[in-house]
């Protein structure tokens, strides 16, 4: 069985007061029965995991990337070792704003997850193609070459360890949400494929959902057979709203 995980991923967002008020104000909801990370920039991970640890808050901390490189002349870089060194389990590599924004490319994110799984890190690896793509017909094509750039580098056990998050950048901050419909033919497309490699490690790989996730429409997409939880963006970052998106993810795991 794969428990849901959902996952916030605060961008560059968020200052000591804003991520305190945060905790303070996820404190007050009941537990949830649902696997929960933060990814906040790399200054905040030290505080907020003493603060999730000292606020008994069952949330594990992420970071938003890390280097492809192992250490050196890399300034302004922050290496798997270094998030390992702080325990830091998490780490999302490849996000859309960072493919598109930043130039980074199959071989780079395959790269970083190299690293991640080298240093014990659990990767999130993000796929997901441009509404140019989409409208071409190429989702399949994109999406399979993304992970496959990935799965040739780290292998489907280690993807396994971490997770698989697919984005469609159309939907990205956008308020336009994939419908639970498109998206679940682009997560049972990235099981198959990771299946062909390896059926265990397919079953037990939560693909979540990113894009305009919301408590209004996450039920619906947790709900899907292959849709294994979500990576918030903008909703993340009101404590309410990721607590109702949790709960969301509560009782939808899938067997
Ligand atoms: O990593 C999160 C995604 O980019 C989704 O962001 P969003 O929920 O603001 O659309």
């Amino acid at each position: 069985m794969r428990r849901n995980l959902v996952v916030a991923n605060w961008k560059m967002n968020g200052s000591l007061e804003a991520n305190r008020k945060w905790v303070q104000e996820f404190s007050a909801f009941s537990p949830l029965d649902t696997e929960l990370v933060v990814c906040s920039p790399f200054v905040y991970l030290n505080e907020l995991q003493q603060s999730f640890l000292t606020s008994a808050l069952m949330i594990n901390t992420g970071a938003q990337d890390c280097s492809a490189h192992e250490n050196g002349a890399f300034t302004g870089e922050v290496s798997a070792a270094m998030l390992r060194d702080i325990g830091c389990p998490w780490v999302i590599v490849g996000h859309s704003e960072r493919r598109h924004g930043l130039g980074e490319t199959n071989e780079i994110v395959a790269a970083k997850a190299k690293m991640a799984v080298q240093y014990g890190l659990r990767p999130i690896v993000c796929v997901g193609e441009t509404l140019e793509e989409r409208e071409a017909g190429r989702t399949s094509d994109v999406v399979l070459s993304q992970l496959n750039a990935v799965l040739d580098a780290i292998g489907a056990e280690a993807l396994a360890s971490g997770a698989l998050a697919y984005e469609p950048v159309w939907a990205i901050g956008t308020g336009k949400t994939a419908t639970p419909q498109q998206a679940e033919v682009v997560h049972a497309a990235l099981r198959d494929s990771v299946e062909s490699r390896d059926p265990r490690a397919a079953e037990a790989l939560r693909i979540l959902y990113g894009g305009s996730v919301k408590p209004s429409n996450a039920k619906e997409l947790f709900a899907c057979n292959d849709i294994d939880g979500g990576l918030i963006g903008g909703a993340s970052l009101k404590a309410n709203e990721f607590y109702e998106i949790a709960q969301a993810a509560c009782g939808s795991d899938m067997i």
